[in-house]
């Protein structure tokens, strides 16, 4: 039986949507141009493939324009630098998103670092991290800002709570890190060499794990009345907590699906429809 209250994802992602589409009809309206979102997918990894067609679907609901690019997974890094700066050149273009991973063979960094920092509604160039994490008027990335709507919405006070990061991704734990550091939580990031995981993660007030690995935070790990963030995105839909027995001992949590993810995917939308404001004027 589970005593924590569900942190609804969806729900809220769909609000965040809905006013977001309002938001695009009015600038269409008055600038005579629709937001634009280009995704650009390298390879056919069918989880990306998934979803970069949920982002373009999302779009279409809100009235954002989304043009797609598909490169193949040989592609080189020199490619995808060319063809990323070439959308940041594009003036009916408002925002850009490559998606996360790349091929190995690619440097992922460099190509973030092609996107003009204008039109980075994901939140992944080192003048997005640099401007979030100093709270200045940038993009934040898109899943850690979604969870700090959601921690908002559900009324989590963070200032003096203990945070722990489990993962410490570009996209991810890192800069969600950041956010919680400037809402005043005390932050521990936990990865690969972190000695005696569970010991770190008990003195958690909110844990949000983000590391990509099936069901690795047990409820036995989880401090009576924690805040339970998963952002684990593993195949078939598996986040990285153990719901049913975090669920006993948290106060709230997110589930896997419904918890995160569509908030990310709110976030990005909500950023193009920013971009495009900025961009078009108003
Ligand atoms: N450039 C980026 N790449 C990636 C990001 C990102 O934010 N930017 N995040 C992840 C994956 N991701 C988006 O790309 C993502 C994962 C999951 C969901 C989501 O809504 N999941 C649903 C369930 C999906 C389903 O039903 O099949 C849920 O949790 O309810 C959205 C976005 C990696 N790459």
């Amino acid at each position: 039986m589970s005593q924590a209250r569900l942190m609804d994802g969806t729900a809220l992602a769909r609000r965040i949507v809905e006013r977001t589409a309002r938001r695009a009809a009015e600038l269409t309206g008055r600038t005579g141009t629709a937001p634009c979102l280009a995704t650009v997918l390298v390879g056919a990894d069918p989880a990306s493939v998934t979803y970069v067609r949920m982002k373009q679907n999302r779009c279409r609901t809100a009235g954002i324009v989304s043009r797609h690019v598909e490169l193949p997974a040989e592609t080189s890094t020199g490619e995808l630098v060319a063809a990323l700066r070439s959308l940041s050149q594009d003036p009916a273009v408002h925002g850009i998103l490559l998606q996360h991973p790349v091929g190995e063979h690619v440097d992922e960094r460099a190509a973030f670092e092609a996107i003009a920092p204008e039109k980075d509604v994901d939140g992944v160039t080192f003048a997005s991290f640099a401007t979030m994490s100093f709270g200045g008027p940038g993009f934040v990335s898109c899943t850690p800002g979604g969870i700090l709507r959601l921690l908002d919405a559900y009324d989590v006070d963070l200032a003096g709570k203990r945070a722990v990061v489990v993962g410490r991704s570009a996209i991810l734990g890192k800069p969600v890190g950041m956010l919680l550091l400037a809402r005043d939580a005390t932050v521990t990031y936990c990865h690969s060499r972190t000695r005696d995981l569970a010991s770190v993660v008990r003195e958690a007030d909110v844990v949000v794990a983000a590391v990509g690995r099936p069901r690795l935070i047990k409820g036995e790990d989880v401090k009576p009345g924690a805040v339970v963030i998963d952002a684990g995105y593993n195949p078939g839909n598996v986040g990285d907590v153990d719901f049913d027995s975090a669920a006993l001992r948290a106060s709230l949590i997110t589930p896997v699906p419904g918890g995160v993810g569509p908030m990310t995917i709110a976030t990005l939308l909500e950023q193009t429809v920013d971009a495009a404001a900025r961009q078009l004027g108003g």
